[in-house]
């Protein structure tokens, strides 16, 4: 089992900001953790990681991997992090130190966890570089993060959190902050490393549209407690609140909004959008290529060629509307 966390209670200045939650991931399991801004998501992750802020106290168990977080020493956590649990941010850059090449960045969690030379090292970050589908991974592992486009920094910010080659990987809202294009290639790439590696996966989201795409089941935050638990398919189909109805109505609207055409074409079954075109607001005739300047085609991505929406992310076409979810 990757993890494990039973009856988990975060309380910062007398506030139960997460409020007795129990759920796993088993091994080669992706699972959503999902919920609106202030649910209790990040304060979640942080406390499976071991980085509460100052002043959060975290009571009940995390086990990661079959060890215990929650009660851990310093030292203890700081070697599950990395060796059994990486993950990966919002925004690739706070993961990299700017001054230092990528691929050395790469090579200090392996000699670190896997206590290996410095060139052995070095032909593993090559190696992650490539897990990740890096384009060139010998030349790119020699750039700098600054070189290289957001879509290949969030690349091998994966390959940083799979360095130390943990059992879970936690990824905090990890496409919000790219281009739509790129969001479903970083998608495919955590759906396929999930299949390779057999790691867990505990994929934070506020957008049902995306967990759709990337989780088997998803557990639904709410002031900090779970209020629904189960498959994606079923909180999209039959959702039992008034807030997974909400993030149904939402995602709808993602996807919607991610369409070139008017709303209810994303209503209208067998109709996605249309294919090819670039979906953000952007400049006004101004459509954004596919894929960023030196950013790879990546044309063995699975799902990529037969996915026809333009973000590859499934619109919620067949999603109850309102009224029938409400009934
Ligand atoms: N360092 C902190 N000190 C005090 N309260 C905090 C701190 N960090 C988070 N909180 C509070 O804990 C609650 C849960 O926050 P958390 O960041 O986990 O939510 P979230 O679901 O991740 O939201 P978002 O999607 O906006 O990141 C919120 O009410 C937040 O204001």
């Amino acid at each position: 089992m990757s993890l494990e966390v039973r009856d988990l209670r975060v309380v910062i200045d007398g506030r139960a900001v997460v409020d007795g939650i129990s759920f796993r991931v088993e091994d080669g399991e992706r699972v959503g953790l999902i919920g609106e801004s202030g649910s209790g998501k990040s304060l979640t992750a942080l406390a499976i990681l071991g980085l509460l802020p100052d002043g959060a106290v975290a009571t009940g168990s995390i086990r990661v991997d079959g060890e215990e977080v929650v009660g851990a020493s310093d030292r203890d956590v700081a070697r599950l992090r990395g060796s059994r649990v990486g993950i990966v941010f919002q925004e690739p850059r706070s993961s990299f130190n700017p001054i230092r090449s990528i691929g050395r960045q790469l090579a200090d969690p392996v000699r670190r966890f896997a206590g290996v030379s410095r060139t052995e090292a070095a032909a593993r970050a090559v190696e992650l570089a490539r897990l990740v589908r890096l384009p060139d991974p010998q030349a790119i592992v020699r750039r700098y993060p600054h070189q290289v486009s957001g879509g290949q920094l969030q690349r091998a910010a994966i390959a940083l959190a799979l360095a130390g080659s943990p059992r879970l990987l936690i990824a905090d809202e990890p496409t919000t902050a790219l281009d739509v294009t790129i969001q479903a290639e970083i998608l495919d790439l955590f759906d396929r490393l999930v299949g390779e590696l057999g790691t867990g996966l505990l994929f934070i989201t506020h957008d049902l549209a995306v967990l759709r795409r990337i989780a088997d089941r998803a557990v639904v935050l709410q002031n900090g407690a779970i209020v629904e638990d189960g498959t994606v398919d079923d909180l999209v189909h039959r959702p039992r609140t008034e807030l997974v109805r909400r993030l149904v109505a939402s995602a709808r609207a993602t996807s919607w909004s991610a369409t070139a055409g008017a709303p209810d074409a994303a209503e209208t079954p067998g109709e996605r959008g249309t294919p090819g075109m670039p979906t953000t607001p952007g400049a006004p005739g101004a459509p954004r290529a596919p894929t960023a300047p030196g950013e790879p085609e990546i044309p063995d991505m699975p799902g990529a060629p037969d996915m026809p929406g333009t973000s590859g992310i499934p619109v919620l076409d067949d999603a109850p509307t309102d009224e029938e979810g409400s009934r």
